[in-house]
């Protein structure tokens, strides 16, 4: 792997390949609550999905972590920052080897077991994800909070079920299952938005982040079929305990002269 988690290969070593990861504007950050300005423009211009109940997917190991690919037609997202339509072109999780650490983002230095990410692209503005991911307002991410519960999220329990047939890096399987891309949001819309850049290689600054306040829940059960996900492939034969992806968050970045604005309390 040209860049990954690992001490050899992780973040601190991306700017070597990936200049890009050393810019100013690079995402997470550590959301430091006192520093987050309420604007009336977001409260005016609620921010509005709209996304399939049931459509056909594609989960995929990126050797990164799992990712679902979905085929954006019938999806929407508006509103809040943003100010044109988003089309919804995948979304996939981070997390970490223990449930003290996996979010990107941190809120006042605190970090979530994992984080979810819904990516859009400005499908009004430019022709492709692709081009989009060229554009200083190309993406739209959604960021979710994961915490543990007791219970399991019923919806990430579909996308989980087929984890087994992708557990190496290149797998992927084809769904048609209904997924209610609803209940994957937390019920209170109170987030807060920043201009950041994707937080993998190659790191483009291309991103109006989007961070639910309110986290949803994952259970510990479902949180292990994540870290048995392998970061190789079937035929890199290596001792079964090995590569797997325990981890695949990266650690934030400073905000420095951005502007961190919220929307609700
Ligand atoms: N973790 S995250 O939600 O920030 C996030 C979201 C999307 C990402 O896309 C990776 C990517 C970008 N490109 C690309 C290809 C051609 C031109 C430009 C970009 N290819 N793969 C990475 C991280
Ligand atoms: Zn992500």
């Amino acid at each position: 792997l040209d860049w990954g988690y690992t001490d050899d290969n992780g973040p601190s070593t991306w700017a070597e390949k990936y200049p890009l990861a050393a810019g100013a504007r690079q995402s997470p950050v550590d959301i430091d609550t006192s520093k987050a300005t309420s604007d009336n423009s977001l409260v005016d211009r609620e921010i509005d999905w709209s996304y399939p109940s049931n459509c056909s997917y594609r989960i995929v190991n990126t050797g990164y972590g799992w990712r679902v690919d979905t085929y954006g037609d019938d999806t929407a997202l508006s509103g809040g920052p943003l100010s044109e339509v988003y089309k919804l072109e995948q979304f996939h999780c981070h997390w970490g080897a223990t449930n003290d650490e996996g979010s990107e983002h941190t809120v006042d230095g605190k970090s979530y077991a994992a984080e979810l990410h819904l990516v859009h692209w400005n499908s009004e503005k430019y022709s492709s994800f692709k081009e989009a991911a060229s554009q200083p307002d190309g993406l739209a991410v959604l960021g979710v909070f994961m915490e543990i519960g007791n219970a399991d999220n019923a919806e990430l329990e579909k996308i989980i079920s087929l984890i087994p047939k992708i557990i190496h890096k290149g797998q992927d399987s084809q769904a048609s299952f209904d997924l209610d891309f609803g209940s994957l949001l937390p019920e209170s819309k109170h987030y807060w938005t920043y201009l950041g850049s994707l937080t993998t290689p190659p790191c483009n600054e291309c991103v109006i982040w989007t961070v639910f306040k309110e986290p949803i829940t994952i259970s510990e059960r479902q949180l292990e079929v994540f870290r048995s996900l392998k970061s190789v492939g079937e035929e890199d034969a290596i001792e079964p305990e090995e590569g797997k992806l325990v981890k695949n968050y990266r650690p934030p970045l400073p905000l420095g002269n951005r502007v961190l604005r919220e929307c609700g309390p």
